[in-house]
Parts: C-alpha cells; structure tokens; sequence
C-alpha cells in the first residue's frame, strides 16, 4: 500500500500526521505504526496521529495518537498542536479548532504562528518528597532538580518508568526539571512509548508547570519551559479544587510531505 504521510514538530517532538477521513490505516496494525516511526527503517518520529471524522458534530476532526512503540496512548500535547495546523494546512480549520481525542475534548486557535492547546482541568496532584506526580492528559512525574543539563535521563527517567510503583499503572512519563527564574524552568523528559529522552513533551510540560505552581515554586499563572527543542508556554487559573483554563502554547510546524510503501 502507498501512503501519503506528513511529517510535523513542535518544539523537537516529532510526528507523522496520517489524513485518515477516508479510514486508509488501520489503527490495529501496531507493526505497521511501529515500522512508519522508526528512524531507520521508516520515516521516523516519536508518535503518529491519525486526523480522522469526529462523531460529534460539533468537532471539526477528532485525534488519535500512537507511540512510536506502535501502541495507542493517552493524550499528546504537543500532538495535539501539531494536529491543528495540519488541520489548517488541509483546509479542515482557519485559525480556531475543536476536537475530541482521548481525553475528551480540546479546543485550540493559532495566531502569529503560534498554536495554543487548551488541556484538560486538573484536579489530582500527589505531592511527594522527592517528586510531584500528575495526570493532564498523560501521567507525568516531576522531579525538580539541579543540574538537569547533565543526566543521563534515558538510563534514570526509565527507572522511575518500570519502578514498583507504576507497574500496575502502564508506567509514566518522568520529567526532570530545573528552576532558572520565578516564572521559567528547564524541562527534559523521558517519554514512555518512546522509550527515551524526547525534545519536548507538551502534557510534560504541562505538568511542570501546574507542579511548580502547586509546589510554590511560582507564583506565576503564565509559566515559560525551555526544552532541548525549544519554548512552550503554560497559563492556567488556580482555582479552590482545580487548574482550569489550562492552556500549552509553542510552535508547531510542517517538516516534509512523502510517499511511503507499507
Ligand atoms: N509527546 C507527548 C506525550 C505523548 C504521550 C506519552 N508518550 C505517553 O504515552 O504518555 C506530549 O507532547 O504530550
């Protein structure tokens, strides 16, 4: 079969973007997912989200997203606004959007390039000790830290993955996270699924943010992350039971468009 792919990032975090209105893949065929992802024997990326028909009609597309492990996850952020300017791109949007992925639905709009995703509310935070863990779409653990330039987050961000306490879970994505000023942290993130570090990570950074706010490491409802592959920002309203309002902004751009054989 001969696919036609799209290949998008925001902030480093990779994706190839499937136009499957026309139901062209099918969402159980994990080694042909697998396969697309791979950076060597396919087109490479650290997910693949199909833009398919919502059966709301108020949607204007619903997300389905998968890992590069081939597997269909819980939500991506960065995903998500990837989606929406391939949504524009293919003339499905003009500058607002909404859709309905795993977690329910998003809305999101563009303006100068930039694209804001609107998250879930979050009510459940568990602060720990040594770490904050959180769910905005994704579950995420949040180890803030110093030095963060020099882990080896592969090798560490794994061992909290397959630790004990989130085997019976599917395991987490773990965030390692540094302070650089009152409203700025620097954020590297070992994505599960991938397997790995990735450049960014958008629910990640979401949690950072919500997690430094909680924790009282800001005061700031408007927080700027700085990841390998670049800057998001997260703004929020901190209310008596909840973060509502959140939303995740950055970039989100077209790479490439092919034609593979699958
Ligand atoms: N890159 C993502 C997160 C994708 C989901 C994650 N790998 C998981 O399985 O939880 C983002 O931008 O949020």
């Amino acid at each position: 079969m001969k696919l036609t792919f799209y290949k998008y990032q925001g902030t480093g975090n990779d994706f190839v973007m499937i136009d499957n209105r026309t139901m062209i893949i099918s969402k159980n065929d994990t080694k042909i997912i697998q396969g697309l992802c791979d950076r060597r024997f396919g087109i490479g990326a650290d997910g693949l989200i199909l833009l398919e028909n919502s059966n709301d009609p108020e949607d204007d597309f619903k997300m389905v997203y998968f890992n590069a492990d081939g597997n269909e996850s819980s939500m991506c952020g960065n995903g998500g606004r990837c989606l929406v300017a391939f949504a524009k791109f293919l003339g499905i949007i003009e500058n607002s959007a909404r859709f309905t992925a795993i977690d329910g639905v998003h809305e999101a709009y563009i303006k100068e390039g930039i694209v804001s995703l609107k998250m879930q509310d979050v009510q459940e935070i568990s602060e720990n000790d040594d770490y904050i863990y959180l769910d905005t779409g994704s579950p995420h653990h949040v180890i803030f830290t110093k030095n963060v330039g020099v882990i080896d987050i592969q090798k560490e961000g794994a061992a909290i993955r397959y630790s004990e306490r989130y085997k019976l879970n599917n395991g987490t994505n773990v965030n390692f996270v540094e302070p650089v000023s009152e409203d700025t942290f620097s954020v590297r993130t070992y994505e599960r699924g991938v397997e790995d570090e990735t450049l960014s990570c958008g629910t990640g950074v979401t949690a950072v943010a919500l997690a430094a706010f909680r924790s009282s490491r800001t005061n700031s409802d408007k927080v700027k992350l700085i990841t390998p592959g670049g800057e998001l920002s997260v703004s929020f309203k901190r209310n008596e039971d909840d973060f509502s309002d959140v939303w995740l902004s950055g970039p989100a751009q077209l790479v490439f468009k092919g034609e593979i054989v699958c």
